[in-house]
């Protein structure tokens, strides 16, 4: 298998996270974090932050890396490499991009059903600020037929 390192960074403050609806591209029509490619030369971080600013308009002083979820679908060699974020604070207003289209949701409110299969298992962990490990084997965008998922003290 070869992997893609790939970022998420969910914006968290009490009681309720920022998500943005997909525009375009892969996952588009879903909600979630902020996030896409690391460049060459690019420090897994620096892109987090990068990728923030350009898809939701926002920065941060406080980028806490909480997870890394490595994603494998059926009949494909490459992995997704998922290294995801959390920011309690930021900087700027959420503004509308290419990509995405940002919105504040209630912690009891956010739409599982309309997100990525796997964040039901894994946001609890995030909102309750725990790090974790985690593996998905996905059939296709929508059927996960086999996932791992520990908490570790460190990342
Ligand atoms: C650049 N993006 C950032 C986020 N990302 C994913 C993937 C994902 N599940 C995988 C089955 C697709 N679940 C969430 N929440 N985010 C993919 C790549």
């Amino acid at each position: 298998f070869t992997r893609k390192l790939l970022t998420l960074v969910l914006v968290v403050q009490p009681g309720r996270v920022l998500l943005g609806m997909k525009k375009r591209g892969f996952g588009a029509g879903k909600w979630n974090g902020f996030g896409g490619k690391v460049n060459p030369g690019e420090s897994i971080e620096q892109a987090a932050r990068r990728e923030l600013l350009e898809e939701s308009g926002l920065t941060t002083n406080t980028l806490e890396k909480i997870g890394n979820i490595t994603f494998e679908f059926v009949g494909e060699t490459e992995l997704m490499d998922v290294h995801i974020y959390r920011a309690d604070e930021y900087d700027g207003e959420p503004t509308e991009s290419e990509e995405m289209r940002p919105q504040w949701f209630d912690i009891d409110k956010i739409p599982y059903g309309k997100m990525w299969a796997d964040d039901i298992f894994w946001f609890p962990l995030m909102l309750q600020k725990k790090k974790f490990l985690g593996y998905f084997k996905f059939h296709g965008h929508d059927v996960i037929l086999e996932q791992k998922l520990n908490e570790v003290q460190q990342l």
